[in-house]
């Protein structure tokens, strides 16, 4: 029927002109010719059955098909090139390498990229957020941290700013500390080869030190008034050092200026006394003044949460003193009346008293003068020292300072809203000294999740919390660039659980699972919490044999006398009272047994690994009624380096 039809053909005279070198039509172009014809040959009712059903071919160049009528329409214009209108430049066409070697984003796809919502190819975090810091575009990414927001949000565009300033201070050497400050750097720095400023250094030492531009005022009253800082830098950051380096700079800079006024006064004196003795022969000698020095009038007052850090920051001012000659004194509550009045009476007097607020609110109580000379105050862990469980204690002292006071200086690792909004009214031309990577957890911190409900915890919390740790006691050391050395033989963890109860229960269990495990909390043993701490804080005196006492495992429990011992593996079970400010340089892994309330929670728990360029791991455990969320949240805020909210 086909080959009749053919003969039949009405349009052989068209066909003979197929017989050239065929025009090949666009792909797309030939498609609507066929559903053209197929639509053709449906309301043709003479067609046979044969060329409705047969799958359509077409072809061009057989000779056989010479005489087939064509099933395709040519266009008026086929033997012309395309044109476009005028005017109109002819599209280019993309290839599959045309975007590359570029520096800026070509339009046409920016265009595209916003019609569907996506960020500008520069693609970083900082791309899709606007100067004030808020995000544009995409929608937030984080939800559940969204629910218990609790950081208060700082502009990236003034953080690239300050990353440029960073970069300028490169050295100690070249900060202007008086020399025998150069000297006891190195003494508080120990077994480090560069001794370079961190981030948080070089931000807050030069301005500090008075090296900034200052706003220029005519006001007298205004250029007395009282400098105040805000340092918030990430944990781990060497805060500690950063605002003590420049306070004992000052502190020594006005004993230098006092003894030379006190020499001044003297000769003057000692002339006045020669004159009037040569005008009154008779006159009698008036008795020698006492040189007493004013005891506990100290210059400066570093405030700290909890006797722990007392101890810490102390140790560090101690190994300073040993280079600057001055005076601190460590107090805490976990000394004895007789130490704290020997520290703060001293003969010599004291130059800097480190404390917590509730013990020095109660001395200033009977000593009103202790708080009458003090030009600098430092309040460390800001955010918990303004909460409101310490607040009236830092207040309190902080008005009674206010007088003599020339410097504030506030220091923390978040700056949660409730802080942002007191400074903001109290303090409102405070200078903030945030470094770049305020509330992010460093990317050398890694963080995994157990899912308790599933196989082989089936819910038990506490045995995923003793197999982690027996996995990490088992794993060989690694190697560690940062400390240039096989990491210790002897691994310690950190296991933080919300609430102070749960940390000896925890405990228990995990030492009746052979682990060496310590619960850490306000009522643990004082002098058996310095030992425990000392080996995680890297202050432990080094020990002649392996056998010492502290290396040894607890004794298990009686029942389980023949259970296996985890070795080489310490545990500290704890709340948040190990999560501020100690300097745990030595853990490598942190395990959350609770998922922590707020981001500041995390942000905190987690700086006590990864400290000072180390690398850590974090474990979270994630159980029935946990937050898993906020810790995916979290984990993929680590994986692409940003800040919490
Ligand atoms: N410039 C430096 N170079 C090398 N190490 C330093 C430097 N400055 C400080 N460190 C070390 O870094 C560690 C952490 O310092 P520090 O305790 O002051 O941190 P931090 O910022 O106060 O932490 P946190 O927020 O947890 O309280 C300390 O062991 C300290 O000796």
């Amino acid at each position: 029927m086909l080959r009749r039809a053919t003969r039949a053909c009405p349009f052989c005279e068209v066909n003979s002109l197929l017989v050239r070198p065929p025009v090949l039509q666009p792909a797309n172009q030939q498609v609507r010719l066929y559903a053209q014809l197929q639509r053709d040959r449906s309301s043709n009712k003479h067609g046979s059955s044969d060329q409705r059903f047969s799958t359509p071919r077409p072809s061009f160049n057989r000779s056989r098909d010479k005489h087939r009528p064509s099933r395709m329409v040519l266009s008026d214009t086929v033997d012309r090139p395309a044109t476009r209108p005028e005017g109109k430049p002819a599209r280019k066409k993309r290839e599959p390498f045309s975007y590359l070697n570029k520096t800026r984003v070509p339009r046409d796809l920016e265009q595209e990229q916003e019609r569907n919502g996506q960020a500008s190819s520069r693609g970083s975090f900082q791309s899709r957020r606007r100067e004030d810091g808020k995000r544009r575009g995409k929608p937030d990414a984080y939800h559940a941290l969204k629910m218990q927001k609790g950081l208060q949000e700082i502009p990236y565009g003034s953080r690239s700013a300050i990353k440029r300033k960073i970069e300028q201070v490169d050295s100690f050497e070249g900060l202007p500390f008086l020399d025998t400050l150069q000297e006891a750097i190195k003494d508080a720095l120990p077994g480090l080869e560069y001794r370079i400023p961190t981030p948080a250094q070089a931000v807050a030492i030069p301005a500090l030190l008075g090296l900034e531009a200052k706003r220029r005022t005519r006001n007298p009253a205004q250029k007395e008034a009282l400098e105040s800082y805000l340092l918030a830098a990430e944990t781990g950051s060497g805060k500690t050092l950063a605002y003590l380096l420049p306070t004992i700079d000052a502190i020594k800079r006005a004993e230098a200026v006092e003894a030379e006024e006190k020499e001044r006064e003297e000769a003057e004196l000692a002339a006045a006394k020669e004159l009037d003795k040569r005008d009154d022969i008779f006159a009698l000698e008036s008795p020698p003044t006492t040189n007493a020095v004013d005891p506990a009038r100290p210059r400066a007052i570093i405030l700290v949460p909890t006797a722990e850090l007392v101890a810490q920051v102390g140790a560090v001012a101690k190994s300073l003193s040993h280079t600057v000659k001055f005076r601190a004194a460590p107090i805490s509550a976990k000394n004895t009346a007789t130490v704290i009045r020997n520290r703060l009476f001293n003969e010599n007097g004291v130059d800097m008293i480190i404390c917590t607020p509730p013990l020095l609110s109660s001395i200033a109580e009977s000593n009103p003068n202790i708080l009458s000379r003090v030009s600098h105050l430092i309040i460390d862990e800001a955010d918990s020292l303004l909460d409101r469980s310490f607040k009236p204690f830092t207040t309190g002292i902080l008005d009674r300072a206010t007088p003599s006071l020339k410097k504030l200086v506030l220091c923390s690792a978040t700056i949660p809203r409730y802080l942002d909004k007191y400074l903001a009214e109290r303090y409102p031309s405070m200078k903030r000294l945030v470094t770049p990577n305020l509330h992010a957890i460093p990317r050398r911190v890694q963080l995994g999740v157990v899912d308790v409900n599933k196989d082989p915890y089936r819910g038990n919390k506490m045995l995923a919390c003793a197999d982690t740790i027996w996995q990490i006691g088992k794993a060989s050391g690694d190697y560690d660039p940062a400390e240039g050395k096989e990491i210790s033989q002897t691994k310690r963890i950190l296991v933080f659980v919300n609430e102070r109860e749960e940390t000896e229960t925890v405990a228990q269990y995990l030492v009746k699972k052979g682990i060496d495990a310590l619960a850490f909390h306000r009522d643990t043993d004082p002098s058996r919490q310095a030992k425990t701490l000392a080996s995680f804080t890297g202050t432990e005196k080094p020990t002649t044999t392996s056998s010492s006492t502290d290396d040894k495992p607890n004794p298990p429990a009686p029942a389980d006398k023949n259970k296996r011992q985890l070795a080489n593996t310490k545990v500290i079970v704890t709340t948040d009272l190990g999560s501020r400010g100690i300097d745990t340089v030595s853990v490598r892994h942190v395990i959350l047994y609770d998922v922590p309330h707020t981001t500041i929670d995390f942000i905190h728990r987690l700086g006590r690994t990864g400290r000072m360029g180390r690398r850590g791991r974090g474990i979270v455990l994630v159980g029935a009624g946990d937050r898993a969320d906020v810790v995916k949240e979290v984990r993929d805020a680590m994986f692409r380096g940003e800040a919490l909210i």
